[in-house]
């Protein structure tokens, strides 16, 4: 019998405290334990400013938690690490390198030699629909196309585990449901494991295996969904599903209380 895997992301009993220079604690967040197998697709929902950013700069290693640990494939976290991936609301394009450097970026920045890392580069510029634009500049495309520069610039580097703070919140409401059907593809393919951070419970519904509900500040997991919506999903046909309706239904009834504290 294969043993089975050791998660993805553990956060075993957490607590994050944060001190002000004039010496004011705040707890972002307690006693909060967390788990997300390989190859899951985790999202967190939870009231604003409850700690759903503090949790992802915890799986970096960006920050330490004050009391518990945070493991990432079985191992403490100690330093920031090469497996992981970002995505966040504000692109991290670089806005003087074209769109094939930008892609080649993390390939170069590793020692990959530029003519091998801009072939790959230009392949997944291609993945995600941006064939013909690699001597563009950020500032020449759409907001949308700037965030699938963001999502090949990321997926080359094909991280374990890719973390998303609210990637798509700036974007229109089609250019939304299309960058979230590629995320799904480029997801799928990866076999990695996202956290994805959002606002918006009917996207966590949408894309995600699992729907984390956290409390209101200091932040503990108050409820853990299981989505279970047969994939591939399409994004415009997903939410006229009725088990995706009752799903939004019961997860907006939790959050509900907590938005209100
Ligand atoms: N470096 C820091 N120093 C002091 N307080 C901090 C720090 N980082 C976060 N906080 C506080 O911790 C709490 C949680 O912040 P966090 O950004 O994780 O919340 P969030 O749920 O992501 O917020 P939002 O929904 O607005 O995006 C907030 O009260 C915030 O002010």
């Amino acid at each position: 019998m294969t043993p089975t895997p050791t998660p993805a992301i553990e956060l075993d009993h957490v607590t994050c405290r944060f001190l002000s220079p004039d010496g004011r604690a705040t707890i972002a967040l307690q006693d909060f334990s967390m788990t997300v197998n390989r190859g899951e697709f985790v999202a967190v929902v939870g009231p604003t400013g409850c700690g759903k950013s503090t949790t992802l700069s915890l799986i970096t290693g960006l920050l330490k938690p004050t009391v518990g640990q945070v493991r990432i494939m079985g191992q403490p976290v100690t330093e920031i690490d090469p497996r992981i991936g970002f995505v966040f609301q504000n692109d991290a394009v670089f806005p003087w390198r074209n769109v094939l450097d930008n892609a080649a970026a993390g390939p170069m920045f590793r020692g990959m030699p530029k003519a091998q890392a801009h072939e790959k580069a230009r392949d997944w510029l291609r993945r995600v629909g941006l064939a013909g634009f690699e001597k563009h500049y950020p500032h020449q495309l759409s907001g949308g196309m700037r965030k699938r520069v963001a999502l090949a610039q990321t997926f080359i580097n094909q991280p374990e585990i890719l973390l998303m703070d609210e990637p798509f919140s700036a974007l229109d409401m089609q250019t939304r449901t299309l960058m979230q059907d590629e995320l799904l593809q480029l997801w799928s393919a990866s076999g990695g494991s996202v956290v994805f951070v959002t606002h918006d419970l009917e996207e966590a519904v949408a894309l995600a295996d699992k729907v984390l509900v956290l409390s209101a500040r200091p932040a503990t997991v108050r409820a853990v969904y299981e989505i279970d919506l047969p994939r591939p999903r399409i994004m415009s046909q997903v939410r006229y599903e009725p088990r995706f309706i009752e799903y939004s239904r019961q997860i907006w009834e939790e959050l509900k209380e907590e938005v209100h504290i």
